[in-house]
């Protein structure tokens, strides 16, 4: 399969779109990978050119989260540690949301996977965010889109949780607007420990706003979904579509409180969270009973997709239509973690459809 090869036009995307749920460091173009592990000298596995960087990490045949995770193992050595690749990154990614008509975007990433400061590292997870928001002032000022980061704790490694609290709590003016919970290769279990899920609440209590990865992978389903919403105060879902097949608490959190669900179609057949029948993927279910969502990329560096690919996916596999997307579009908006006023902003600007 391929997630940017099924339809050649982009004409009728050509709205502005809003990208909830982007890792920044699954963002990472193939060729800046390329590059600064030759300079490096790091070897991606034998990789000799930008397509074999490609080969190696993107993942096209329906598969499990373990194995989309194990490539980051691959690639994170080449940024991490590094403040100069963690700029350019952001900038880059910028540049390229900008090509595809993203106006605002917020880009998550655990800013202690990023860097080694428990082994003696100079570079701090503080440091990792002001390198990201570097990034992103320059890649507003060149490129026009408004970027912002939301810090992951990871599932598993319950210490970083209190600093990513403290982080989120003290850099807002460096661009920080929420926390979330994702995995690693070393687990992505979605039942967080206690040290995760009270920072949670801790968080909920000091206004800091809140998003966690949830019914995509493991044993627990729909439960992950409502334990997020209910212990972990979270008001959105990263993919969660687990919570469509337990019709009771699907019909309370998704239909009737309108909880917002990110949405990453092509990602959600790859990780094997959803079956390969696209006509029957939840999303159409969702459209249909108006649930509150929107659609996003998850990992470009491990689909080698855009905004407008998904799109395609939603509409010509999926069979949601083009009012369906460009509503996900305003959902998006409303439900992003700007402050107020810029968010106000934002859905001026969504509700134009001007760039
Ligand atoms: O789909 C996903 N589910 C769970 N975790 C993910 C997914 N994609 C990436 N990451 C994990 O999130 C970390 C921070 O950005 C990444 O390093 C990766 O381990």
């Amino acid at each position: 399969m391929s997630s940017s090869s099924m339809s050649p036009s982009s004409d009728e995307y050509n709205f502005p779109k809003i990208e909830l749920h982007l890792h920044l460091d699954g963002a990472v173009r193939h060729s800046t990978l390329f590059e600064l592990a030759q300079k490096k000298k790091i070897d991606l596995q034998g990789a000799k050119s930008v397509e074999d960087v490609k080969k190696l990490l993107v993942t096209h045949e329906p598969a499990n989260l373990a194995k989309v995770l194990a490539a980051f193992d691959i690639f994170l050595p080449v940024i991490k540690n590094d403040a100069a690749a963690l700029e350019r990154v952001a900038y880059e990614t910028c540049e390229d949301q900008s090509k595809v008509g993203v106006i605002y975007f917020e880009a998550r990433y655990s800013p202690h996977l990023l860097c080694d400061s428990d082994k003696g590292d100079k570079l701090s997870p503080k440091d990792v965010i002001e390198a990201i928001h570097r990034g992103f002032i320059r890649g507003e000022k060149d490129f026009g889109v408004k970027a912002r980061s939301i810090l992951c704790c990871i599932s598993g490694f319950e210490d970083f949780a209190n600093e990513v609290l403290d982080l989120a709590t003290t850099l807002k003016d460096v661009g920080v607007v929420g926390i979330d919970v994702a995995g690693c290769s070393k687990g992505a279990d979605e039942s967080y420990g206690p040290e995760i899920v009270n920072m949670f609440k801790e968080a909920a209590k000091r206004g800091i706003h809140r998003t966690v990865h949830a019914g995509e992978s493991g044993s627990f389903g729909s439960k992950s979904v409502v334990h997020a919403i209910v212990e972990m105060k979270s008001e959105r879902i990263g993919h969660g579509y687990r919570l469509t097949e337990d019709t009771e608490n699907y019909q309370k959190y998704a239909v009737k409180e309108q909880i917002h669900f990110e949405a990453c179609p092509y990602s959600s057949v790859m990780t094997g969270a959803v079956p390969l029948n696209w006509p029957m993927h939840p999303l159409k279910k969702w459209e249909k009973d108006g649930v509150n969502f929107s659609i996003s990329t998850d990992d470009p560096t491990c689909f080698d997709n855009t905004v407008i690919s998904e799109l395609r996916i939603a509409k010509n596999e999926i069979g949601l239509s083009l009012e369906q997307l460009k509503k996900c579009q305003l959902n998006a908006a409303k439900s992003c973690f700007l402050p107020e006023d810029e968010k106000v902003e934002i859905i001026q600007k969504i509700k134009n459809g001007k760039f």
